[in-house]
């Protein structure tokens, strides 16, 4: 056995001392690991590649660790753990992540080996383990040194890691699990990535009417957020050839990551990146910082601006399969997972025109992900466009059937061939912008469907997200998937009192997981009302729930 297999109270730990913690910080695992400004960073970075050790010895499979802060400002960075079939963290390790975080060097040993005593099997490696961990970044300039940080943690338990430099967040989750399950999911190298989306891509397009071309012009452009999306959708297209063409903007040549710009700027001001002139017919849709989130946008003929959010990115998904389902005649049932900021026109759509089982989960792509994978088949997305689609084994194995089946009739082997397909089209293992940008094109071609048709299909109602600083977000405590709020006592009946006095509203509070704010959303027949029903219930927060400075003023 490698001399230092084994963590004991004797451990050394080379690096230790180039990591300590700074005063005053102490961090929570959250929604999307951690975050925070870069500089207050390293140490969190050293003792999460310690984990990501034990992890992976625990889980006798590698662990991802991801250095990104996704669509916060360039200054922040943050890192999240990835494990078995590309899932996030364990959520009975993220309590061991907030200790070790904060562990100061001399707690350091302790804490270590009470993990050890508390997980036993953390201890030894497999023998067949090859690494231990998988390093990826983003485009920060802070991600480097971070990440080296990880891989000091990683080789202080005698660990073994892979760094991959920079790649998408879903790229990560994407390599975790396919060297997590013997190359079943794909090879595990970003070549197999690109290959298994190529080629599935190329596969369900073969099936779609040809588009006519505007010469000298693309008819997708693609706002990259000045983040790692832009170059890895420059390494896609050259698999895809010519049969994709994108227009890449924002592609970090000179611009600031996320700076008016990005899924975030466009989903939250329902607006263009600063500096782009849309024009009429043509289609556009901007990633996030590490690619996991897309949203489609256009302009009509009058020029207003219309937002294809992941509320309709899943409604276009959920209609493609159920389709396909029908045609192959598979009896198997689509259900659509949200989350309470899903616009309700949405949920209807979805539960009454489509007949879809439509469940409502907390926040945070870890609770949509794990009762997708209960489902036969789960659509999720959030709406600010992070998702994807789950196909349960039970469904794949029938599909695989009916596709060999020579007796059957040839529509239904070619559907059931193109939900193949698009299995391996969608990111498996987490929502993956540059996977579901070429779902949504195939699907948008294969259904003969244009981008303004999908954003007709149903009407938002018009609604407004606000945030409050109170002075201890977590004294706001919710119930049935956050839509309810169970302490402080008396502020969910206030809520409900200003609600009856607008028009089809609805309005919800809960603390941010990845922000030290409470978040306020309400709907309402106009925007009007929705604004300013958004604004009563923040005076709420303010007033009942320990506001911090000035009282929330109205919007509009
Ligand atoms: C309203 C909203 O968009 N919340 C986002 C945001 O979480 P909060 O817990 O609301 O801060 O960041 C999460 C991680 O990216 C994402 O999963 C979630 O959807
Ligand atoms: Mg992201």
């Amino acid at each position: 056995m490698h001399p230092r297999m084994r963590v004991e109270m004797d451990t050394e730990l080379q690096h230790a001392d180039a990591y300590p913690v700074p005063s005053g910080i102490t961090m929570e695992y959250g929604t999307a690991g951690f975050r925070a400004p870069a500089c207050n960073l390293p140490h969190v970075m050293y003792r999460m590649g310690l984990l990501a050790v034990l992890r992976a010895r625990y889980t006798r499979g590698v662990i991802g660790v991801m250095v990104t802060a996704s669509h916060n400002p360039e200054e922040d960075n943050g890192v999240k753990l990835m494990e078995g079939l590309g899932d996030m963290l364990s959520v009975s390790w993220e309590k061991h992540a907030t200790s070790l975080a904060s562990a100061q060097l001399g707690e350091l040993r302790t804490q270590l080996s009470a993990l050890l005593r508390d997980c036993p099997g953390s201890e030894s490696s497999s023998p067949v383990q090859k690494y231990h961990v998988l390093i990826g970044q983003d485009t920060r300039a802070s991600s480097k040194v971070l990440a080296q940080a990880v891989s000091d943690g990683v080789t202080d338990l005698g660990g073994t890691f892979k760094d991959f430099g920079l790649v998408t967040t879903p790229q990560l989750h994407y390599l975790v699990a396919s060297h997590n399950s013997d190359g079943l999911m794909g090879e595990p190298s970003l070549d197999g990535y690109y290959r298994k989306l190529s080629e599935a891509y190329k596969a369900l397009m073969a099936q779609a009417k040809p588009q006519p071309k505007i010469e000298g012009s693309y008819p997708l452009t693609m706002d990259g957020a000045n983040g790692v999306g832009a170059p890895k959708m420059v390494e896609l297209l050259s698999y895809l050839k010519s049969s994709l063409a994108v227009k890449i903007i924002n592609n970090g040549e000179s611009g600031k990551l996320n700076h008016e710009c990005g899924a975030d700027y466009v989903k939250i001001g329902r607006r263009a990146p600063k500096g782009l002139q849309m024009l009429e017919g043509r289609i556009y849709c901007s990633l996030d910082g590490d690619a996991d989130r897309l949203l489609y946008y256009f302009v009509d003929k009058s020029g207003t601006f219309h937002l294809v959010d992941g509320d309709k990115i899943s409604t276009l998904m959920a209609i493609f399969i159920q389709h396909l389902l029908k045609e192959a005649q598979l009896p198997f049932q689509v259900s659509v997972l949200q989350t309470a900021y899903a616009n309700g026109s949405s949920t209807r759509y979805l539960k009454d025109t489509l007949q879809l089982q439509v469940y409502c989960l907390p926040t945070g792509v870890k609770y949509l992900h794990t009762k997708a994978k209960e489902c036969d088949i789960g659509v999720y997305f959030e709406a600010n466009g992070h998702g994807t689609v789950l196909f349960g084994k039970r469904v794949l194995d029938k599909v695989a059937e009916v596709m060999q089946d020579s007796s059957k009739p040839e529509t239904q082997r070619a559907a059931a061939t193109q939900l193949y397909h698009t299995s391996q089209l969608i990111n498996q293992a987490v929502g993956d912008a540059l996977s579901d940008l070429l779902a949504v094109e195939a699907m948008l071609s294969l259904l003969d469907l244009s981008l303004p048709q999908l954003y007709a299909l149903y009407t938002d109602i018009p609604s407004r997200l606000l945030k409050v600083k109170v002075i201890d977000r977590q004294q706001i405590t919710t119930t049935d998937a956050e839509r309810s709020v169970t302490h402080p006592e008396g502020l969910q009946a206030a809520i409900e009192e200003r609600v009856h006095h607008h028009l089809q509203a609805r309005a919800f509070v809960r603390p941010s997981g990845t922000e030290d704010m409470v978040r306020v959303y309400a709907e309402s027949k106009t925007q009007e009302s929705a604004d300013c029903l958004a604004h009563e219930v923040a005076l709420l927060v303010h007033r009942l729930a320990g506001g911090v400075g000035e009282e929330p003023r109205a919007t509009t």
